[in-house]
């Protein structure tokens, strides 16, 4: 057995224990480099998931008056047994997953870094002592966790969107209830293995696969489940607002993104290609962050273009575990129709498509990295989340022109800027109706940030110190009749 199979469960986790589905309720788990079978993954029915919200209610009330420190030690362990077995996680990943290998190393350090992170942070949220209006009282706060999550990710980050959440609501002292997307359910899975050797085994992190729809439905009819975290597309956002609303909970939602990338007249021209290309293609461009509209001033449009194209070109497509790949697969065949549709009303619009040959790509799951020139606001590949390797680039004249086609837009996650002017960089900053600026870079993430957006891109902030937030009530105390000091 290779050291990714001894992490790879077909069974849920819940309470503690490993629950095998029934023989026809289960969902195949697929390489989509090449569609080999890797396993299956148990598909729980409603009542299965309604006894998983029991473990985690039933274990919620230990688990907030377990001292912080110990909650700290759990968290540390996990993040240790995450880096022990840090290249069996990015086997396991690339294979399920398909991003390149050195991509799938770097998400287990980031993923396993909000463990590290939120270990530190357990010890450090108190409450506050709030100066009276009258001697004879004594007033503030505590800050207690807000009871069973349940949170529901997506497939693109398979490890780091469960440990950026759970990291911060065990922390707070909330158990929590993890919907994974099924196509990278055995990551999930993985993590849970390392969880029960971390000493999390009364009902505190439960792994429950099957249909996030109905995951959806049964949380949120339930009012022990106080908080739902999402992330996932803006669509489904909407819809489990929406359902959430029948027991109020607190909700925290990481949705879709149309990153804008902004090169200005005085950039630094490498600089900016060379972090185009990155914000571009990680994660072969599956990614919430991504720059989805590239605008370069026009005075450095063509040779930014014919820079980009080269770098691109030389980028190697392939199965994520060759070590030189660059470019994996995209995640299903749907994303490979969806990413050549964009292309073609693009070109039908006017654009120039520049980039290989579609009939090379190595396998029916992946797509040529393409760049689209000349791209303009009425094509789909400006409204659109593209989630694959397509490149949108287009001129500018202004800064103000560049400002308002870049908050042209429902989503607000992250955007970039390169110049090296202050003033102009402030212009941006303050311009941009975006939660996340990066400024002369595209490595904007890490769990010391405040990860999330604004407009329709979502609620609430992850990671940082105020990602215990969205797992926290505070609650406010007055005391009367005390002694006058
Ligand atoms: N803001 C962020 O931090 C962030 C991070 C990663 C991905 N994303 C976004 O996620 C999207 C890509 O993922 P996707 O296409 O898998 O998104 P998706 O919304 O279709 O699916 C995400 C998860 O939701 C589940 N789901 C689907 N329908 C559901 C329903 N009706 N009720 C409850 N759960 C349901 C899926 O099973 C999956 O686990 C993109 O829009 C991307 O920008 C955002
Ligand atoms: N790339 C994001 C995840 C979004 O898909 C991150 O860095 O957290």
């Amino acid at each position: 057995m290779s050291d990714y199979q001894a992490l790879m469960h077909e069974a849920a986790y819940i309470g503690g224990q490993w629950i095998q589905a029934g023989p026809d309720e289960k969902n195949p788990v697929r390489d989509p480099a090449n569609g080999e079978l890797l396993g299956h993954v148990p598909a729980l029915d409603a009542e299965q998931m309604d006894s998983a919200i029991d473990a985690a209610s039933a274990a919620f009330d230990e688990w907030r008056h377990t001292a912080p420190l110990t909650r700290a030690d759990r968290l540390y362990a996990w993040y240790e047994g995450m880096q022990n077995n840090r290249e069996a996680l990015a086997r396991l990943m690339t294979l399920e997953q398909g991003k390149p290998i050195n991509e799938a190393r770097g998400e287990v350090d980031y993923a396993s870094s909000f463990f590290r992170w939120f270990a530190e942070e357990a010890r450090r949220f108190r409450g506050k002592t709030i100066p009276a209006e009258d001697p004879t009282m004594a007033v503030g706060t505590v800050e207690e966790p807000v009871g069973v999550a349940a949170i529901i990710t997506p497939w693109n980050f398979p490890l780091a969107m469960i440990t950026r959440k759970v990291g911060a609501a065990l922390a707070a002292g909330c158990t929590t209830l993890v919907n994974p997307a099924t196509e990278t359910a055995f990551c999930a899975l993985a993590l849970a293995d390392l969880a029960e050797k971390a000493g999390l085994t009364n009902g505190e992190f439960n792994v429950v696969p099957g249909s996030g729809k109905q995951f959806g439905e049964r949380v949120c009819a339930d009012d022990r489940v106080r908080a739902l975290s999402f992330t996932g597309s803006t669509e489904v956002g909407r819809k489990l607002i929406e359902q959430s609303a029948a027991t109020v909970k607190k909700n925290a939602m990481e949705l879709g993104g149309n990153a804008p990338f902004i090169v200005c007249e005085d950039a630094d021209l490498e600089t900016a290609v060379d972090g185009a290309i990155a914000a571009k293609f990680q994660t072969t461009g599956q990614d919430c962050v991504a720059a989805n509209r590239i605008y370069v001033h026009r005075s450095m449009y063509e040779d930014f273009v014919d820079r980009f194209v080269e770098k691109m070109n030389a980028m190697p497509v392939g199965h994520g575990l060759n070590e030189d790949t660059k470019i994996g697969p995209l995640i299903h065949a749907d994303a490979v129709e969806k990413a050549q549709s964009l292309v073609d009303d693009a070109r039908e619009r006017g654009a120039r498509i520049i980039g290989r040959e579609q009939s090379e790509a190595p396998g029916e799951n992946f797509f040529m990295p393409t760049v689209v020139a000349d791209f303009t606001s009425a094509m789909r590949v400006a409204a659109e989340e593209q989630f694959a390797p397509v490149a949108p680039i287009t001129p500018f004249d202004t800064d103000d022109e560049a400002l308002a086609a870049a908050n042209d837009t429902i989503y607000g996650l992250a955007s970039y800027v390169f110049s090296p002017s202050d003033a102009r960089i402030r212009k941006y900053l303050r311009g941009l109706e975006y939660g996340m600026v990066g400024i002369n870079t595209m490595d904007i993430t890490g769990p010391h940030v405040p990860f999330g957006g604004v407009k329709q891109s979502g609620l609430g902030r992850e990671g940082g110190h105020v990602g215990m937030a969205e797992y926290l009530e505070t609650k406010y105390y007055c005391m009367g009749n005390l002694p006058k000091v």
